[in-house]
């Protein structure tokens, strides 16, 4: 109790502390006006040092009379010259002083346009390096202190020598230099070599490839002579790059002999052959065109040292093309990484306590002795009823069910005791047993009771676990906990899609808010997007106040969560065309996914102008599958193959959700392609076999009750408990918060609803047009299953009867769930249409 006072105290007295940094934070103005001052300070003092170098001597007497106005020192910027020039120069560092106004100014220029601070850190610590070093060398040099290398270096090299000798400090200074040639500028040997190896790798390559000049140095593609011989030319080049270095200077026009190259290398004309070979960039010289316009050139000059009227030649070679690492590496070290959660830079994640906390009420799992003694007994008499002898059992107590493991006397068939599954159900008088027999990895049979009293899983305890925390994955879903009570994490992104099905109340809404609100608890705004189908119209709406944060949707519509089918269809053809888009993008920037093509955007390795951004994962969710595939068919369950067999890459994963686990709408081609999936409590075998491929779901005791698999062993879950106050909590507070002006838009799709798309010849019409209009026209009812059983045609022949009869005006366009208007009134009317045509 003491100690909680305390604490209260302590409390009330803390103020709200801002940090240092925020504290010394300078407004735009106040850059401006602090940048100019030091910009002009730099250059003030630039020129004082100059003018100090001419009249140090003059003014040394006056700097002691600084405040006598009558003293009139001879340094441009008189006294403050005067005085500031003798206290860096002569006493500081001597003529690498210089360095200082230069930095100054720089700064001035860096705060005035608010350019990288990072950069200019950089600039002040190698520069005050390198004036140190610059003025210590100087040191050497002067035999007192003086003006070259200022007190501080004349006595730093002094004291060098005192302790380390002259050998010593010569070689400190040769390390510092190789720290500042390594470490600033960059450079180690192995690159230095590499350059200089391929610079005369490229030279000999050039000279081999190019036709020679001969007599008079003209270009000539006829040589007769054998000067193409790869080794004979190395050899010459070798002698002309022996030569180089012996070479006198020369000047650089027609009547003098020197042909200065930027590099100081010159290269003598072998006057033995009177040969010359070009480098294919002399062709510029030449007027010929040269794509090499990235690369640097080195130049060297070839001229005849003999004959004074010889024309200079100069021969551009090039060093290795680096541009586009360095220029990303740059980028990395001007900018830093590219955060994609900058636009959001302060969102907020939601906070644990959002999430009600169940545990404390109900009190941890619980379960008495009583029941358990009970339950084993009851397993161990059954068994022994059927000659089933057990030698061990062992029971794992779960949130809501109890997995007693039993190990059979040897010689007991696995099968006999799979058999008496629903016997042993009986004799247990519990709904929800489940028999693993054997349990996968073990040698033990599993009996799976359910507990008198059921413990909720809270979703606050499956996102405040140290698994779900701790997480490195790229689309983490908490689903609830396992029987031995772990919390169970698994990734969509590896799943790739997700299927989930279930009897009506049995979780299946709560499942999907509680993988929603896994998503919201770990990923920004910025990296995840949600496209939510919700036909009921009711189970997703919380969602819509997260719409600027974290919903994608169609351009042009104003809600982003979709009940209408119509729009479902739009949807999903855009994700297609956004998949394409995607995959066009991998693509071009060479990688295999989505995760390292961000890894690559991050590092500013793709130029955003090439139409490269960051990729949020996309996640797409479907309420009540069924009632989509029912009304849309194969116009739903194209887009959604497609996406499900190629979206993985890309980060468009699918979780699709169905009351009705029927084959009709569980096809062959979506189980194919959602190994993932869940099985909430289903009414019969026959329906669990649809969802998971076995028996098991039948035999869950709904209330979150659910099997997981993906692809291999089932897995018992209690699902994470989330209600709907604590979603609406989560996604009030996410939306209060700033936001991107709309939600994420995919790219436009215009389908149907347009309605102009068809455009179908009347030659091209089927055989029986004529009686399905009238079939249409009778029953005035615009639906392609009419025509089917009217005219027992297939679904595609009737769908095309279909398209002809809305080209013809006979049917309006498509609506979604309902039936297509009819607009001709009777068989009369569509005589004279069809007369008319
Ligand atoms: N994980 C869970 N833990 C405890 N109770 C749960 C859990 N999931 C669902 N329930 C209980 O079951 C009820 C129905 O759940 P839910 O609304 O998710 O069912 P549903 O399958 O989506 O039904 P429908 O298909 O009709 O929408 C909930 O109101 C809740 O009381």
């Amino acid at each position: 109790m003491a100690k909680r006072k305390v604490n209260t105290k302590r409390k009330t007295t803390k103020k709200p502390k801002t940090p240092l940094k925020e504290k010394f934070k300078l407004s735009r103005q106040q850059k401006v006006v602090l940048g100019s001052f030091l910009f002009f300070l730099g250059i003030g003092l630039f020129f004082a040092f100059i003018s100090f170098f001419f009249n140090w001597k003059i003014d040394q007497s006056e700097i002691s009379q600084f405040y006598n106005r009558t003293a009139s020192p001879k340094n441009w910027l008189s006294k403050f010259g005067a005085t500031v020039s003798h206290f860096f120069i002569f006493k500081g560092f001597g003529v690498s002083s210089l360095a200082l106004p230069i930095l100054t100014s720089l700064t001035g220029v860096y705060l005035f346009f608010d350019l990288n601070k990072k950069k200019l850190a950089g600039f002040w610590f190698w520069g005050t390096l390198v004036m140190i070093w610059v003025s210590v060398i100087l040191g050497f040099v002067e035999k007192e202190s003086g003006l070259l290398a200022g007190v501080i270096g004349y006595e730093t090299n002094d004291f060098l020598q005192d302790y380390v000798g002259f050998i010593g400090t010569v070689l400190v200074l040769a390390f510092f230099a190789i720290v500042y040639i390594v470490v600033r500028l960059r450079y180690t040997p192995e690159k230095l070599t590499a350059s200089l190896k391929t610079t005369q790798k490229e030279i000999v390559q050039d000279y081999e490839t190019v036709p020679d000049v001969k007599n008079g140095h003209q270009l000539s593609t006829e040589s007769k002579e054998d000067t193409s011989s790869s080794s004979a030319i190395k050899k010459r080049i070798d002698a002309l790059i022996a030569k180089s270095k012996d070479v006198t200077k020369k000047e650089s026009d027609n009547t003098d002999k020197k042909v200065p190259s930027n590099k100081g290398k010159e290269i003598v004309k072998d006057d033995d052959t009177n040969e010359i070979s070009l480098n294919p960039t002399v062709n510029d010289f030449y007027g010929n065109p040269n794509n090499r316009d990235n690369e640097v050139p080195e130049k060297l000059i070839i001229k005849s040292e003999d004959n004074p009227e010889d024309i200079a030649m100069e021969v551009e070679t090039t060093i290795e093309e680096e541009e586009v690492k360095n220029l990303s590496a740059k980028l990395v070290e001007d900018f830093g990484e590219f955060d994609p959660k900058l636009e959001l830079g302060n969102y907020k994640f939601p906070a644990i306590n959002l999430l009600k906390d169940y545990t404390s009420q109900s009190g941890g799992i619980t379960i008495d002795q009583g029941e358990l003694e009970e339950n084993k007994n009851r397993i161990v008499e059954t068994l022994k009823n059927y000659k089933i002898e057990i030698a061990q059992i062992k029971a794992t107590v779960g949130p809501t069910v109890t997995l007693y493991e039993i190990v059979p006397e040897a010689g007991i068939r696995i099968s006999k005791i799979k058999n008496l599954e629903d016997d042993i159900a009986l004799s247990l008088a519990a709904l929800g047993i489940r028999i693993i027999a054997p349990i996968p990895g073990k040698g033990t049979i599993g009996i799976e009771v359910p507990n008198k009293n059921s413990t909720i899983v809270s979703m606050r305890s499956a996102i405040a676990s140290s698994k779900f925390q701790n997480a490195e994955m790229e689309l983490p879903l908490s689903l609830g906990k396992t029987i031995s009570n772990e919390t169970f994490v698994v990734d969509l992104a590896k799943m790739p899609h997700l299927l989930m099905a279930g009897a009506t109340g049995q979780g299946k809404s709560v499942g999907l808010n509680a993988i929603l609100t896994s998503l919201l608890y770990k990923k920004h705004p910025a990296e995840v997007k949600f496209v939510l189908v919700d036909p009921k119209k009711v189970e997703l709406t919380l969602f819509n106040k997260i719409e600027r944060h974290y919903l994608a949707k169609l351009p042009d519509t104003d809600e982003a969560i979709i009940t209408d089918n119509t729009k479902v269809i739009n949807t999903l053809n855009s994700l297609c065309i956004e998949m394409d888009a995607r995959y066009d993008l991998l693509k071009n920037a060479m990688v295999r996914n989505i995760k390292e093509y961000n890894a690559k955007f991050k590092a500013r390795k793709l130029n955003p102008e090439n139409g490269h951004k960051f990729l949020p994962y996309i996640v797409l969710v479907v309420d009540e599958f069924a009632d989509l595939i029912m009304t849309a068919g194969k116009e739903v369950e194209t887009p959604i193959a497609r996406l499900a067999q190629l979206a993985r890459a890309i980060g468009i994963h699918l979780i699709i959700a169905t009351q009705r686990p029927s084959v009709n709408v569980i096809t062959g081609m979506i189980k194919a392609n959602f190994p993932a999936r869940i099985a909430f409590r289903v009414t019969s075998k026959i329906d669990s076999r649809t969802i998971l491929d076995t028996g098991g779901a039948d035999q869950l005791i709904g209330r979150g009750d659910m099997l997981f698999t993906q692809g291999n062993e089932l897995i018992r879950i209690q699902c994470a408990f989330v209600d709907t106050p604590e979603v609406e909590r989560i996604t009030e507070y996410i939306g209060s918060q700033k936001a991107y002006p709309d939600a994420h838009l995919l790219p436009e799709y215009s389908g149907e609803e347009s309605g102009t798309s068809l455009d179908i010849d009347k030659s091209d019409r089927d055989k029986l047009f004529k009686e399905a209009a009238e079939v249409i026209v009778t029953a005035q009812q615009g639906s392609a299953s009419l025509l089917q059983r009217k005219l027992k045609l297939g679904y595609n022949r009737a769908g095309r009867l279909i398209d002809q009869l809305e080209s013809a005006g006979i049917v309006g366009p498509f609506e979604g769930s309902k039936a297509r208007q009819v607009l001709v009134t009777d068989l009369v009317a569509l005589q004279q249409l069809l007369d008319n045509e």
